[in-house]
């Protein structure tokens, strides 16, 4: 990492494909009848996970090296698996195959790394017990997750929190309930499951919050083209606003419109970007250009945008460090229960730095003006991806080593990070 300090950075860059719309696809291609190629998926810890329990359960997946080809005989041919799950560190593997498991109505058992293990499943489990299934969590909340085959019955459900993984595993599990699933959300979490969904052929209709889904229909398999991850884009659009001299070109991200927040608070901060969108049905995509701006405003935002851009506050809080005035987030406690406690651990890491925050349970304020000389420090990563491409960034843009503990998770949704990057090194 230290051959990235005392550059700057210049051209044009494919991030890898969506982490979401990759698990998803995974997991409909086995459940649809016939034979799905995944163009440009993923490859990361975080959907080998789900890839190996799709396999478990008896969806035959061959892996090239821009596609993958899943081929299978529909849910009704899917089996229970033989031996426990594992999940690793992947949430939204944990949270989904909780709905496509009960919902096939398999026996099975799962549960993932340390991380994983003291995430919140009961948020799950909750609709899906109203749906008629047997789940058994460990002390009512936690992985190890049990699943026990049992017949359901579509509910309509008002959600709690914004949560996309909820969301979907409802939306899975209704996919083989009796009667018309409803979800209703106030504000938009990633839509990914109910635009593959329809893409399938489910019955599913999607207007104004309230999701309707069809029970009891026969899935067809379609092929998918992941567009890049606008999560793992946010860091190298950060660099670009951040580095004096820095000019990044992102091509083919993803743009939907539920997952694009951060190019909202970009523009409020006035940053120096350009967005084309690109022609095509389903998945809205484009290119991003950003570019350094050396005075950036403030921002305060809450309510239905946080759900937009929850991945992206690691890397919005180091914005706000070098921005001129005060930066507010609020109404994000779901990020206390992430990979880590991401509230926690970028107030911990940042303020070694001098960097002031206010901390609420809910988000934080960055004070303005704290930035000035960076020191060589140790910080820690948590073993949470976000948290340590954040750090990655911060180090670069201050052309100061920053001794992180350990980068390995990076490979949870970014594994050519640090590649990536020095394709775009120029000797400043
Ligand atoms: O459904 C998904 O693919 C995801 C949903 C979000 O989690 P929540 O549903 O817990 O908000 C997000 O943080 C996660 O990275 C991926
Ligand atoms: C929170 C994340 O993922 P997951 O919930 O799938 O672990 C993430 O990718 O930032």
């Amino acid at each position: 990492m230290r051959q990235l300090l005392n550059s700057t950075f210049e051209g044009t860059l494919r991030v890898p494909g969506d982490k979401s719309i990759t698990h998803r696809s995974l997991m409909l291609a086995a459940l649809a009848e016939g034979r799905t190629e995944i163009k440009q998926p993923l490859k990361s810890e975080d959907t080998y996970r789900t890839m190996e329990i799709m396999r478990a359960i008896g969806a035959d997946i061959t892996e090239l090296d821009d596609k993958w080809i899943i081929e299978s005989k529909g849910h009704e041919h899917l089996h229970s698996p033989s031996a426990a799950l594992y999940t690793g560190n992947s949430g939204t593997t944990s949270r989904l195959i909780i709905g496509l498991l009960a919902g096939v109505g398999l026996r099975a058992e799962f549960s993932g790394d340390d991380s994983i293990n003291k995430r919140p499943m009961d948020r799950v489990q909750k609709p899906l017990l109203e749906m008629g299934a047997d789940i058994r969590l460990k002390d009512e909340k936690y992985p190890p997750v049990h699943i026990f085959p049992k017949p359901l019955k579509a509910i309509d459900y008002n959600m709690p929190i914004a949560s996309a993984q909820v969301k979907s595993a409802i939306l899975l599990a209704g996919l083989f309930a009796e009667g018309t699933t409803v979800v209703r959300e106030s504000s938009p979490s990633r839509d990914h499951s109910e635009i593959m969904m329809q893409q399938f052929g489910a019955d599913l209709v999607s207007k104004d919050g309230v999701i309707s889904l069809e029970g009891k229909k026969t899935l067809k398999a379609s092929d998918v083209t992941v567009p890049g991850d606008i999560s793992s884009a946010a860091f190298p659009i950060a660099l670009a606003i951040l580095k004096p001299g820095a000019s990044i070109t992102i091509e083919n991200v993803s743009l939907n419109p539920t997952r694009s927040g951060i190019l909202e608070v970009l523009e409020m901060m006035g940053a120096d970007m350009h967005i084309e969108t690109l022609p095509g049905g389903g998945e809205a995509i484009g290119n991003i250009t950003a570019s350094y701006t050396p005075e950036l405003r403030g921002f305060n935002i809450s309510g239905e945008i946080i759900p937009r851009l929850i991945d992206e506050i690691p890397i919005l809080a180091l914005l706000a460090a070098y921005s001129s005035e005060p930066c507010t987030v609020s109404d994000a406690e779901e990020l206390r229960f992430k990979e880590t406690d991401r509230i926690r651990a970028v107030v911990d890491e940042l303020s070694k730095f001098g960097i002031r925050f206010e901390e609420k349970e809910d988000g934080f304020t960055v004070i303005p003006g704290s930035i000035d000389s960076v020191p060589e420090t140790d910080v820690k990563g948590y073993h949470d991806h976000r948290i340590i491409m954040m750090l990655i960034v911060f180090s670069i843009v201050s052309d100061t080593p920053l001794n992180i503990d350990d980068s390995s998770a990076i490979d949870i949704s970014y594994p050519g990070f640090i590649n990536d990057l020095e394709s775009l090194r120029k000797d400043a």
